[in-house]
Protein backbone atom coordinates (compact mmCIF):
# COMPACT_ATOMS: atom_id res chain seq x y z
CA UNK A 1 0.00 0.00 0.00
CA UNK A 2 1.16 3.40 -1.06
CA UNK A 3 2.57 5.43 1.99
CA UNK A 4 2.46 9.44 2.14
CA UNK A 5 5.63 11.34 2.41
CA UNK A 6 6.19 14.95 3.38
CA UNK A 7 9.25 16.27 1.91
CA UNK A 8 10.82 19.72 2.94
CA UNK A 9 13.58 21.25 1.29
CA UNK A 10 15.53 24.41 2.20
CA UNK A 11 16.43 27.59 0.41
CA UNK A 12 20.43 26.48 0.22
CA UNK A 13 19.46 23.53 -1.62
CA UNK A 14 17.29 25.23 -4.42
CA UNK A 15 19.26 27.88 -5.14
CA UNK A 16 22.36 27.34 -7.60
CA UNK A 17 25.39 29.01 -7.35
CA UNK A 18 24.68 31.85 -9.90
CA UNK A 19 22.12 32.71 -6.91
CA UNK A 20 19.01 31.72 -9.46
CA UNK A 21 16.44 29.18 -8.72
CA UNK A 22 18.37 25.76 -9.88
CA UNK A 23 15.41 24.46 -12.10
CA UNK A 24 17.25 21.63 -13.04
CA UNK A 25 17.48 20.44 -9.63
CA UNK A 26 13.46 21.13 -9.09
CA UNK A 27 13.57 18.94 -12.34
CA UNK A 28 15.29 15.99 -11.20
CA UNK A 29 12.97 16.76 -7.34
CA UNK A 30 9.87 17.26 -9.40
CA UNK A 31 10.60 13.56 -11.42
CA UNK A 32 11.16 11.67 -7.90
CA UNK A 33 8.32 12.97 -6.83
CA UNK A 34 6.05 11.54 -9.79
CA UNK A 35 7.94 8.58 -10.11
CA UNK A 36 7.13 8.22 -5.80
CA UNK A 37 2.94 8.92 -7.19
CA UNK A 38 3.02 6.68 -10.41
CA UNK A 39 4.33 3.72 -7.23
CA UNK A 40 1.24 4.73 -5.13
CA UNK A 41 2.69 6.73 -2.55
CA UNK A 42 0.80 10.11 -1.88
CA UNK A 43 3.96 12.96 -1.54
CA UNK A 44 2.91 17.05 0.31
CA UNK A 45 6.02 18.94 -0.89
CA UNK A 46 7.24 21.77 1.99
CA UNK A 47 9.59 23.86 -0.27
CA UNK A 48 11.35 27.13 1.05
CA UNK A 49 13.22 29.46 -1.83
CA UNK A 50 10.47 32.38 -1.73
CA UNK A 51 12.53 35.08 -0.19
CA UNK A 52 15.81 33.53 -2.03
CA UNK A 53 13.78 33.35 -5.53
CA UNK A 54 13.04 37.08 -4.56
CA UNK A 55 16.02 38.38 -3.12
CA UNK A 56 17.13 37.90 -7.19
CA UNK A 57 14.06 38.84 -9.10
CA UNK A 58 13.85 42.47 -6.60
CA UNK A 59 18.08 43.03 -7.97
CA UNK A 60 19.09 42.76 -4.35
CA UNK A 61 22.53 41.25 -4.19
CA UNK A 62 22.90 40.57 -0.54
CA UNK A 63 20.73 39.17 2.03
CA UNK A 64 18.28 42.22 3.06
CA UNK A 65 18.39 42.51 6.96
CA UNK A 66 15.01 43.78 7.40
CA UNK A 67 12.00 41.78 7.79
CA UNK A 68 9.58 44.06 5.60
CA UNK A 69 11.72 43.70 2.25
CA UNK A 70 12.69 39.67 3.41
CA UNK A 71 8.44 40.03 3.52
CA UNK A 72 8.59 41.73 -0.24
CA UNK A 73 11.24 39.36 -1.11
CA UNK A 74 9.09 36.24 -0.21
CA UNK A 75 5.87 37.64 -1.72
CA UNK A 76 7.02 38.27 -4.75
CA UNK A 77 9.53 35.07 -5.30
CA UNK A 78 6.48 32.50 -4.33
CA UNK A 79 4.88 33.49 -7.38
CA UNK A 80 8.17 32.42 -9.44
CA UNK A 81 8.50 29.64 -7.02
CA UNK A 82 5.16 28.13 -7.56
CA UNK A 83 5.11 28.74 -11.47
CA UNK A 84 8.32 26.92 -11.91
CA UNK A 85 7.03 23.87 -9.90
CA UNK A 86 3.78 24.17 -11.42
CA UNK A 87 5.63 24.41 -15.36
CA UNK A 88 7.81 21.27 -14.82
CA UNK A 89 5.53 18.81 -12.88
CA UNK A 90 2.73 19.64 -16.20
CA UNK A 91 5.41 17.55 -18.32
CA UNK A 92 4.64 14.71 -16.23
CA UNK A 93 1.07 15.19 -15.93
CA UNK A 94 0.62 16.10 -12.19
CA UNK A 95 -0.98 19.22 -11.35
CA UNK A 96 0.29 21.35 -8.22
CA UNK A 97 -1.71 23.28 -5.58
CA UNK A 98 -0.28 25.96 -3.36
CA UNK A 99 -0.86 26.48 0.20
CA UNK A 100 0.15 29.17 2.05
CA UNK A 101 -0.20 28.70 6.17
CA UNK A 102 1.32 30.16 9.59
CA UNK A 103 1.03 28.14 12.75
CA UNK A 104 -1.64 30.85 13.70
CA UNK A 105 -3.74 29.31 11.33
CA UNK A 106 -3.78 25.28 12.66
CA UNK A 107 -3.96 26.65 16.00
CA UNK A 108 -6.99 27.80 15.78
CA UNK A 109 -9.47 24.08 16.05
CA UNK A 110 -11.47 25.24 13.00
CA UNK A 111 -8.77 26.49 10.62
CA UNK A 112 -6.79 22.88 11.89
CA UNK A 113 -9.94 21.37 10.50
CA UNK A 114 -9.89 23.00 7.46
CA UNK A 115 -6.59 22.64 6.49
CA UNK A 116 -6.65 19.33 6.41
CA UNK A 117 -9.73 18.09 4.65
CA UNK A 118 -8.41 20.68 1.82
CA UNK A 119 -4.81 18.40 1.99
CA UNK A 120 -6.67 15.24 2.34
CA UNK A 121 -8.95 16.51 -1.20
CA UNK A 122 -6.11 17.53 -2.97
CA UNK A 123 -4.28 14.59 -2.07
CA UNK A 124 -7.76 12.34 -3.26
CA UNK A 125 -7.60 14.26 -6.35
CA UNK A 126 -4.24 13.53 -7.37
CA UNK A 127 -2.76 17.22 -7.07
CA UNK A 128 0.79 18.18 -5.35
CA UNK A 129 0.09 20.54 -2.18
CA UNK A 130 3.33 22.73 -2.10
CA UNK A 131 3.17 24.15 1.02
CA UNK A 132 5.34 27.37 2.37
CA UNK A 133 4.69 29.95 5.00
CA UNK A 134 2.65 32.63 4.54
CA UNK A 135 5.45 35.19 5.49
CA UNK A 136 3.60 38.49 4.41
CA UNK A 137 1.92 37.64 7.93
CA UNK A 138 4.60 35.60 10.55
CA UNK A 139 6.78 37.65 10.89
CA UNK A 140 7.95 35.48 13.93
CA UNK A 141 7.69 32.26 12.13
CA UNK A 142 9.81 33.80 9.50
CA UNK A 143 12.58 35.41 11.36
CA UNK A 144 13.19 31.69 12.84
CA UNK A 145 13.12 30.16 9.59
CA UNK A 146 10.95 27.34 11.35
CA UNK A 147 9.79 25.54 7.85
CA UNK A 148 11.49 22.62 9.19
CA UNK A 149 8.73 23.03 12.02
CA UNK A 150 5.77 23.84 9.31
CA UNK A 151 7.08 20.33 7.70
CA UNK A 152 6.60 18.75 11.56
CA UNK A 153 3.25 20.40 11.64
CA UNK A 154 1.89 19.78 8.36
CA UNK A 155 2.93 15.89 8.35
CA UNK A 156 1.14 15.51 12.15
CA UNK A 157 -1.91 17.24 10.87
CA UNK A 158 -2.00 14.98 8.06
CA UNK A 159 -0.67 11.77 9.95
CA UNK A 160 2.23 11.19 7.36
CA UNK A 161 4.17 8.01 7.45
CA UNK A 162 7.44 10.03 7.05
CA UNK A 163 9.02 13.44 6.77
CA UNK A 164 12.06 13.81 5.25
CA UNK A 165 13.95 17.06 5.19
CA UNK A 166 15.76 17.58 2.08
CA UNK A 167 18.85 19.80 2.86
CA UNK A 168 22.49 20.88 1.54
CA UNK A 169 24.50 18.56 4.11
CA UNK A 170 23.75 14.94 4.39
CA UNK A 171 22.34 14.60 8.08
CA UNK A 172 23.19 15.47 11.76
CA UNK A 173 26.77 15.56 12.37
CA UNK A 174 28.40 15.37 15.71
CA UNK A 175 29.27 19.08 15.28
CA UNK A 176 29.01 21.50 12.63
CA UNK A 177 31.04 20.42 10.10
CA UNK A 178 31.64 23.65 8.78
CA UNK A 179 33.74 24.59 11.57
CA UNK A 180 34.55 21.09 13.14
CA UNK A 181 36.38 18.95 10.08
CA UNK A 182 36.66 15.73 12.69
CA UNK A 183 32.68 15.68 12.92
CA UNK A 184 31.19 12.53 12.06
CA UNK A 185 27.35 11.47 10.74
CA UNK A 186 24.90 10.04 13.39
CA UNK A 187 22.98 7.67 11.37
CA UNK A 188 20.79 7.29 13.78
CA UNK A 189 18.62 9.48 17.10
CA UNK A 190 16.36 7.63 19.34
CA UNK A 191 15.86 10.22 21.24
CA UNK A 192 16.62 14.45 21.13
CA UNK A 193 18.52 15.15 24.49
CA UNK A 194 20.97 17.51 25.99
CA UNK A 195 23.68 15.49 24.04
CA UNK A 196 21.76 15.77 20.57
CA UNK A 197 20.95 19.74 20.78
CA UNK A 198 24.52 20.38 21.98
CA UNK A 199 25.62 19.03 18.32
CA UNK A 200 22.91 21.32 16.50
CA UNK A 201 24.42 24.69 14.80
CA UNK A 202 22.94 27.38 12.87
CA UNK A 203 22.69 27.69 8.85
CA UNK A 204 26.05 27.51 6.98
CA UNK A 205 24.71 29.08 3.65
CA UNK A 206 23.45 32.69 3.44
CA UNK A 207 20.36 30.96 2.46
CA UNK A 208 19.52 28.72 4.78
CA UNK A 209 18.08 30.07 7.75
CA UNK A 210 17.77 27.73 10.46
CA UNK A 211 20.66 25.59 10.55
CA UNK A 212 20.78 22.43 12.13
CA UNK A 213 19.03 23.50 15.52
CA UNK A 214 15.47 23.74 13.81
CA UNK A 215 15.70 20.42 12.01
CA UNK A 216 16.44 19.02 15.47
CA UNK A 217 13.34 20.97 16.94
CA UNK A 218 11.33 19.62 14.68
CA UNK A 219 12.53 15.99 14.77
CA UNK A 220 11.89 16.47 18.76
CA UNK A 221 8.09 16.72 17.64
CA UNK A 222 8.07 14.21 15.01
CA UNK A 223 9.74 11.48 17.58
CA UNK A 224 6.91 12.94 19.95
CA UNK A 225 4.20 12.30 16.76
CA UNK A 226 5.15 8.94 16.30
CA UNK A 227 6.71 9.81 12.63
CA UNK A 228 9.71 8.82 11.60
CA UNK A 229 12.20 11.54 10.22
CA UNK A 230 15.03 12.04 7.64
CA UNK A 231 17.88 13.82 6.96
CA UNK A 232 19.87 13.65 3.76
CA UNK A 233 21.29 15.71 1.13
CA UNK A 234 18.57 17.12 -1.22
CA UNK A 235 21.29 16.93 -4.15
CA UNK A 236 22.04 13.51 -3.07
CA UNK A 237 21.69 10.79 -6.30
CA UNK A 238 18.04 9.76 -6.16
CA UNK A 239 17.81 11.43 -2.50
CA UNK A 240 13.65 11.34 -2.35
CA UNK A 241 13.74 7.49 -4.05
CA UNK A 242 16.60 6.95 -2.02
CA UNK A 243 15.28 8.90 1.51
CA UNK A 244 11.90 7.01 1.29
CA UNK A 245 13.30 3.44 0.58
CA UNK A 246 15.65 3.43 3.57
CA UNK A 247 18.58 3.67 1.45
CA UNK A 248 21.28 6.45 1.48
CA UNK A 249 23.89 8.76 3.61
CA UNK A 250 21.13 10.12 6.33
CA UNK A 251 19.77 10.20 9.53
CA UNK A 252 17.08 8.70 10.76
CA UNK A 253 15.09 10.16 13.82
CA UNK A 254 13.05 7.29 14.89
CA UNK A 255 11.44 5.60 18.43
CA UNK A 256 12.43 2.03 19.24
CA UNK A 257 9.29 0.00 18.39
CA UNK A 258 6.16 1.96 17.29
CA UNK A 259 6.41 5.50 18.85
CA UNK A 260 4.27 6.80 21.14
CA UNK A 261 1.28 8.63 18.57
CA UNK A 262 0.11 10.92 21.35
CA UNK A 263 -3.59 11.88 21.49
CA UNK A 264 -4.18 14.29 18.70
CA UNK A 265 -4.75 17.39 20.70
CA UNK A 266 -1.78 16.91 22.64
CA UNK A 267 0.64 17.12 19.52
CA UNK A 268 -1.91 20.16 18.04
CA UNK A 269 -0.78 21.97 21.59
CA UNK A 270 2.65 21.12 21.25
CA UNK A 271 3.25 21.60 17.62
CA UNK A 272 0.65 24.39 16.62
CA UNK A 273 0.56 26.20 19.54
CA UNK A 274 2.47 29.68 19.53
CA UNK A 275 3.56 29.98 23.09
CA UNK A 276 3.03 33.21 25.30
CA UNK A 277 5.38 32.38 28.14
CA UNK A 278 7.66 29.56 29.66
CA UNK A 279 8.05 27.93 33.17
CA UNK A 280 10.80 26.87 34.75
CA UNK A 281 10.78 23.79 36.39
CA UNK A 282 13.26 21.68 38.20
CA UNK A 283 15.16 18.41 37.98
CA UNK A 284 12.29 16.13 40.06
CA UNK A 285 9.04 17.93 38.02
CA UNK A 286 11.14 17.03 34.83
CA UNK A 287 11.82 12.99 35.78
CA UNK A 288 7.75 13.21 36.93
CA UNK A 289 7.09 14.82 33.32
CA UNK A 290 9.15 12.23 31.46
CA UNK A 291 9.11 9.39 32.97
CA UNK A 292 5.65 9.58 35.05
CA UNK A 293 3.16 11.03 32.15
CA UNK A 294 2.62 13.44 35.67
CA UNK A 295 0.49 16.48 35.45
CA UNK A 296 3.00 19.99 36.29
CA UNK A 297 2.23 21.15 39.89
CA UNK A 298 2.92 24.33 41.30
CA UNK A 299 5.65 22.82 43.47
CA UNK A 300 8.17 21.81 40.60
CA UNK A 301 7.58 25.50 39.39
CA UNK A 302 10.90 27.43 39.94
CA UNK A 303 10.68 30.42 37.57
CA UNK A 304 7.76 32.07 35.22
CA UNK A 305 8.10 33.91 32.52
CA UNK A 306 5.09 35.76 31.06
CA UNK A 307 2.91 37.68 30.62
CA UNK A 308 0.30 35.13 29.61
CA UNK A 309 -3.32 34.07 30.89
CA UNK A 310 -4.86 30.91 31.91
CA UNK A 311 -5.85 28.72 29.04
CA UNK A 312 -2.76 30.22 27.10
CA UNK A 313 -0.25 27.86 25.98
CA UNK A 314 3.52 27.84 27.68
CA UNK A 315 6.61 26.36 27.45
CA UNK A 316 7.89 24.10 29.57
CA UNK A 317 11.90 24.61 30.15
CA UNK A 318 14.06 21.98 32.46
CA UNK A 319 16.87 23.44 34.83
CA UNK A 320 19.34 23.87 32.19
CA UNK A 321 16.71 26.06 30.25
CA UNK A 322 16.12 23.05 28.04
CA UNK A 323 12.75 22.64 25.97
CA UNK A 324 10.75 19.69 27.88
CA UNK A 325 7.46 19.97 27.25
CA UNK A 326 4.49 22.28 26.00
CA UNK A 327 1.36 22.92 27.34
CA UNK A 328 -1.86 24.67 28.55
CA UNK A 329 -1.66 27.05 31.74
CA UNK A 330 -4.34 26.82 33.95
CA UNK A 331 -2.77 29.75 36.09
CA UNK A 332 -1.74 33.16 34.72
CA UNK A 333 1.77 34.46 34.96
CA UNK A 334 0.68 36.79 37.49
CA UNK A 335 -0.89 33.88 39.78
CA UNK A 336 1.47 31.58 39.28
CA UNK A 337 4.54 33.94 40.17
CA UNK A 338 2.55 33.94 43.92
CA UNK A 339 2.08 30.22 44.16
CA UNK A 340 5.20 28.48 42.39
CA UNK A 341 6.85 26.19 44.90
CA UNK A 342 4.10 26.00 46.83
CA UNK A 343 2.52 22.42 47.67
CA UNK A 344 -1.16 22.24 46.58
CA UNK A 345 -2.26 21.46 50.23
CA UNK A 346 -0.49 24.84 51.30
CA UNK A 347 -2.07 26.56 48.34
CA UNK A 348 -5.80 25.00 49.15
CA UNK A 349 -5.04 27.22 52.73
CA UNK A 350 -5.21 30.95 51.04
CA UNK A 351 -6.82 30.02 47.72
CA UNK A 352 -9.62 26.86 47.99
CA UNK A 353 -10.82 27.18 44.34
CA UNK A 354 -6.91 25.99 43.58
CA UNK A 355 -7.18 22.82 45.93
CA UNK A 356 -6.70 20.30 43.08
CA UNK A 357 -5.24 22.50 39.70
CA UNK A 358 -1.90 21.12 38.44
CA UNK A 359 -0.56 24.09 36.42
CA UNK A 360 -1.02 21.99 33.47
CA UNK A 361 -2.78 18.79 33.13
CA UNK A 362 -0.99 15.49 31.95
CA UNK A 363 -4.41 16.03 28.59
CA UNK A 364 -3.13 18.98 28.08
CA UNK A 365 0.71 18.54 27.91
CA UNK A 366 2.93 17.02 25.36
CA UNK A 367 6.11 16.10 26.56
CA UNK A 368 9.23 16.27 23.88
N1 LIG B 1 25.70 19.32 13.74
C1 LIG B 1 25.48 19.73 12.49
N2 LIG B 1 25.35 18.81 11.50
C2 LIG B 1 25.12 19.19 10.23
N3 LIG B 1 24.99 20.47 9.84
C3 LIG B 1 25.09 21.45 10.76
C4 LIG B 1 25.34 21.12 12.13
N4 LIG B 1 25.38 22.28 12.83
C5 LIG B 1 25.14 23.28 11.95
N5 LIG B 1 24.99 22.81 10.69
C6 LIG B 1 24.73 23.65 9.51
O1 LIG B 1 23.35 23.52 9.12
C7 LIG B 1 23.28 23.60 7.70
C8 LIG B 1 21.93 23.07 7.19
O2 LIG B 1 20.90 23.98 7.53
P1 LIG B 1 20.42 25.18 6.55
O3 LIG B 1 21.60 25.89 5.96
O4 LIG B 1 19.41 26.00 7.30
O5 LIG B 1 19.77 24.39 5.37
P2 LIG B 1 18.33 24.25 4.79
O6 LIG B 1 18.23 25.33 3.75
O7 LIG B 1 18.37 22.86 4.26
O8 LIG B 1 17.29 24.44 5.88
C9 LIG B 1 24.49 22.79 7.27
O9 LIG B 1 24.88 23.05 5.95
C10 LIG B 1 25.57 23.26 8.28
O10 LIG B 1 26.20 24.45 7.83
N1 LIG C 1 9.35 30.78 3.97
C1 LIG C 1 10.71 31.20 3.67
C2 LIG C 1 11.75 30.20 4.13
C3 LIG C 1 11.88 29.97 5.61
C4 LIG C 1 12.85 28.80 5.91
O1 LIG C 1 12.62 28.02 6.84
O2 LIG C 1 13.91 28.65 5.06
P1 LIG C 1 14.95 27.38 4.98
O3 LIG C 1 15.84 27.42 6.22
O4 LIG C 1 15.68 27.62 3.73
O5 LIG C 1 14.12 26.16 4.94
C5 LIG C 1 10.90 31.31 2.14
O6 LIG C 1 10.20 30.63 1.39
O7 LIG C 1 11.80 32.06 1.75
Amino acid sequence: MGRLIVFKVGSSTLMGPDGELDVAFVRSMCEQICELKRRGDCVVLVSSGAAAVGRSLLGFTERPSDIPTLQACAAAGQTTLIERYAEVLAQDGVRCAQVLLTRGDVVDRTGYLNARNTFERLLDLGVLPIVNENDTVSVREFSFGDNDMLGAIVSSLIDADSYVILSDIDGLYTANPDTDPTATLVERVERVDANVIAMAGGAGSSYGTGGMATKIRAARAMLAAGIPMTICRGRGDRALINAADGRGLRTVFECPGEGTHEQARKLWIGLAGVSRGSVRIDAGACRALENEGASLLPVGVTGVEGPFDEGDTVNVLGPDGQLVARGITRYSSDELVRVHGLRLDVIARFVPARADCPVIHRDELLVF
